[in-house]
């Protein structure tokens, strides 16, 4: 076992909501600040943020806050917007023609959207880790030590060394992969290349990771990796994670935010907004009454 690998989250299942509690129907306030995240440092936050796809608006006016060193969840059903604003926060919808956005997103206090910012400098303290996983047709090491040789981040070839093995250890698979390291990355298992591309990102030391269903191809065993590995990087990084699973959201997220048509309906500590959710959407939705 790697050796900075700490207890592993128990698995819950979401708690079903108080059935009977009285549901509040008053506007939520934005971020559902409510306090929640008091304890905290906001790492992110969206003010009135919106987003189109040439004519077709995907977010409205979303205003949240994410705590630093946390994991957030993003929920909600299918097109709802959530990877739209995953995918804001680092500007990767900037690769696609005819998009447009309103509003702002700041990180650490500065606008993402201002003008002359470095987009690269920004995906680099904005890592992303994807549904399916990507290695580069590459060297397991190659693969980690890809971004940080490019980023200059490393001089001399021990220290690129103990970035990747760094790297690797963060990931929790070193062990698995230290003897053979110059193997091709396509030769590792579905759930070890996600953990590869995990490493891959916190090898030019991100301030957050985004990860949009970072375990949906995987099996379970895989998926329990995934989750273990989340729970424990979120001393050390600022975490966004886009799931379809409620139990997962339950499972290793500090925060959640629900989303729904566009728009951000709650947002609040996980364990209030599965069992006591404020809205009856909300309630709707982790009931399974929708989805
Ligand atoms: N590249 C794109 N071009 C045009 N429209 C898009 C594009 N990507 C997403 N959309 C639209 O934006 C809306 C939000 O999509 P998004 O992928 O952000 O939702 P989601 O909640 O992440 O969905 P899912 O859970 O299915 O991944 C949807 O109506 C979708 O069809």
């Amino acid at each position: 076992m790697n050796e900075i690998r700490t207890a592993a989250p128990q698995p819950t299942a979401p708690a079903a909501p108080m059935q009977n509690a009285a549901m509040t129907h008053a506007p939520v306030p934005p971020a559902a600040r409510a306090g929640s995240q008091a304890a905290t440092e906001t790492a992110i936050r969206a003010d009135d943020f919106s987003f189109w796809y040439g004519g077709t608006r995907a977010l409205n006016d979303i205003t949240l806050e994410i705590p630093e060193k946390r994991v957030t969840a993003f929920i909600g059903p299918s097109g709802c917007g959530k990877s739209t604003f995953l995918r804001s926060i680092n500007r990767m919808n900037d690769l696609i023609p005819g998009t447009r956005h309103d509003g702002d997103i700041t990180l650490r206090g500065e606008s993402v959207y201002r003008t002359g910012l470095d987009v690269v400098q920004l995906r680099k303290r904005v890592g992303m880790v994807f549904q399916k996983s990507n290695p580069f047709p590459k060297s397991i090491y190659e693969n980690v030590a890809y971004g940080a040789r490019v980023n200059g981040l490393a001089k001399g070839r021990r220290a690129l060394d103990e970035i990747v093995e760094r790297s690797l250890k963060q990931a929790a698979l070193w062990d698995e992969v230290s003897d053979r390291l110059d193997r091709s990355a396509l030769g590792l298992s579905g759930g070890q290349q996600q953990r590869l591309c995990i490493a891959r990102a916190l090898a030019v030391q991100p301030e957050v990771l985004l990860m949009d269903e970072p375990a949906s191809a995987l099996d379970p065993i895989a998926t329990q990796k995934i989750e273990e590995l989340v729970y424990e990087l979120k001393d050390h990084y600022t975490i966004v994670i886009v799931t379809h699973n409620m139990q997962q959201a339950a499972r290793v997220s500090d925060f959640t935010a629900f989303f729904y048509m566009g728009a951000l309906v709650e947002m609040g500590r996980t364990q209030a907004l599965f069992t006591n959710p404020r809205e009856e959407r909300t309630e709707a939705y982790i009931t399974g009454r929708f989805g």
